[in-house]
């Protein structure tokens, strides 16, 4: 019972929290979300997507992983505990340590990101366009503990994703301008959105109709 409460508990609201958060980021960057939709028009058209597509969409898979960079609904892993005493760096840590893994400090380290505190798909795209990993990439966290459900919540998102972007086009609800969409963070479990209300609209045969 304990171990399907985890995997339910751990794997629902990460999640959709992290959906709320690329929908909210696609409304606030209008032209981030013309580019997902010209992708997703050139290589899908209207046919259902497929899992093999996610290696043709380079700039779906980057503004994925940098949804996930900035949401940083993590930013603290999970605490662990040394089972042996350890030196890191110098720096001596006694067996039966609470240890907490910033992962905000990888995520946004000034060193590794040209852009840290902005949304910038651009972190994972090479000069032509082409999707690249990053190592400071580690929103699941890193080591034997990381998240085991990372391809299955990589999964998700993607159909989710672009499903929903396929049909529809994400504004702000009427009278709301994109500025005022707010990207501050809340904390629950996880870091979430603060709630929007925003417009879905379907778009037929790849086209907005107003
Ligand atoms: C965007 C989605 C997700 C994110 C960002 C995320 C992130 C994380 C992180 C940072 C940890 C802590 C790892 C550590 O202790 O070093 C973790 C643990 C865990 N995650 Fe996820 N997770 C996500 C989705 C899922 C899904 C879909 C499942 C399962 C269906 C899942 C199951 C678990 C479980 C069971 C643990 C505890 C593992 C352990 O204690 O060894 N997660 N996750």
């Amino acid at each position: 019972m304990a171990t399907v409460l985890n995997l339910f508990a751990a794997g629902t609201d990460t999640t959709s929290d992290t959906l709320r958060w690329a929908l909210l980021l696609v409304a606030k960057y209008p032209e981030i979300q013309d580019q997902v939709q010209e992708e997703l028009s050139r290589v899908i058209g209207h046919r259902q997507v497929q899992i093999q597509d996610r290696k043709n969409l380079h700039f779906v898979n980057a503004v994925l992983h940098e949804t996930q960079r900035l949401a940083n609904i993590a930013p603290m892993s999970l605490p662990h505990k040394t089972s042996q005493d350890v030196t890191l760096q110098g720096h001596f840590i006694k067996k039966g340590t609470t240890v907490i893994p910033l992962l905000t400090s990888v995520l946004y380290d000034e060193s590794e990101w040209e852009n840290p505190h902005s949304f910038y798909p651009a972190h994972f795209l090479d000069k032509d366009g082409q999707f690249v990993k990053r190592d400071a990439f580690m929103p699941f966290s890193a080591g034997l503990r990381a998240c085991p459900g990372e391809s299955l919540a990589k999964m998700e998102l993607f159909f989710f994703f672009t499903s929903l972007l396929q049909y529809f086009r994400f504004t702000p609800a009427p009278g709301v301008s994109a500025d005022e969409l707010d990207l501050t963070p809340c904390m629950h479990l996880t870091l979430d959105p603060v709630p929007h209300k925003l417009c879905a609209a379907p778009r037929i045969r790849g086209v907005y109709q107003e």
